[in-house]
């Protein structure tokens, strides 16, 4: 069924274990997380972005959702990811959304809480939950790029200030994660002693991570392999995931490394085969991909294997 992240988040903070929060933006994409999830036996955010909601057009996105709730039964959210305003959060509550995000964090704290309890209030008597972000993600930030020294990464004690007043089910947190395939310039490294701040300031309280794609080389090398041209990109060590699950991170982001998995199966698939032009030849490699690297993710990073 189509569910809230309420009890799946208060089980996996229980047990230690954080929930994939994967974008959509096809039926394939789809397809391959959905079957990857239910083969892990494992509970499913599936998230809409304002860029997918304009590339595949809100409705199909939604009844491809119900599709697969449909055809396996797994628990799945559909979220609605760095939702940027009151508007587009009601427009997809009224649309059967079972949670939204409300990225505020760009604005002053006051501003940033008062949007934040607006959209909760709407929210909430309507059963759904809601995300918010404290703190800025270094690199691209909601398409404003945020220069490296204003990146401001989360304050404890403004978070425990902002889930206070605002009532949000869960946690957006900025230590050191950034959107796309370069987050690092040196060495990867979270700031774990601020997350451990945060977490201890907040008990039983779920915090999210976005820019969690590790940005994996066997997809990266593929793609240049074939054509592709993506030089020095680099993610968060998988190592790190898991830490950061083991403080109060309960859903973790991934988008990055679907389109890589997608994008280097398609590009191996033309560069081997050149007489094909049947789409479903290549898009069908890309399906594979996307769900071989979200089993992966599930059954070795996130630890949410076998909880349904
Ligand atoms: O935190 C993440 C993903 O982080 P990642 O890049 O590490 O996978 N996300 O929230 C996904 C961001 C999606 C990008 O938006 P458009 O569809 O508009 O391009
Ligand atoms: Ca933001
Ligand atoms: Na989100
Ligand atoms: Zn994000």
């Amino acid at each position: 069924p189509l569910v809230t992240s309420k009890e799946l988040f208060k089980q996996a903070y229980e047990k230690g274990y954080a929930i994939g929060a994967f974008n959509v933006n096809n039926m394939e994409i789809i397809q391959g997380i959905v079957s990857a999830a239910k083969e892990e036996k494992s509970p499913l955010i599936l998230q809409v972005s304002a860029g997918a909601r304009k590339y595949a057009n809100p409705i199909y996105l939604k009844k491809l959702v119900e599709s697969a709730v449909e055809d396996t039964d797994l628990p799945i959210v559909l979220h609605l990811d760095h939702g940027e305003d009151f508007e587009i959060c009601k427009q997809c509550i009224d649309d059967g959304f079972t949670s939204v995000m409300i990225d505020a964090s760009h604005l002053p704290f006051e501003e940033n809480i008062a949007l934040t309890k607006k959209v909760v209030d709407y929210a909430h008597p309507r059963g759904v939950v809601v995300e918010a972000e404290l703190g800025k993600l270094a690199g691209i930030e909601d398409n404003i790029s945020v220069d490296a020294k204003d990146a401001t990464y989360t304050n404890p004690e403004e978070a425990r200030e902002f889930v206070e007043k605002t009532g949000v089910d869960s946690l957006a947190i900025a230590i050191g994660t950034s959107h796309g395939a370069y987050k690092f310039k040196g060495k990867p490294e979270l700031d774990f002693e601020r997350l451990k701040k945060i977490s201890k300031l907040l008990p039983g309280f779920p915090l999210v991570l976005h820019g969690a794609s590790t940005v994996l080389s066997e997809y990266v090398e593929a793609c240049n392999k074939f054509g592709g041209d993506i030089p020095g990109a680099q993610g968060v060590p998988e190592e790190m995931i898991k830490e950061a699950a083991k403080h109060g991170v309960c859903k973790v982001n991934i988008d990055t490394d679907l389109r890589l998995a997608m994008t280097s199966a398609i590009r191996k698939h033309l560069h081997d085969n050149p007489s094909n032009f049947d789409p479903r030849k290549y898009l069908g490699e890309g399906r594979k991909a996307v769900e071989n690297m979200v089993k992966h993710k599930i059954g070795n990073v996130l630890g949410s294997s076998d909880q349904i």
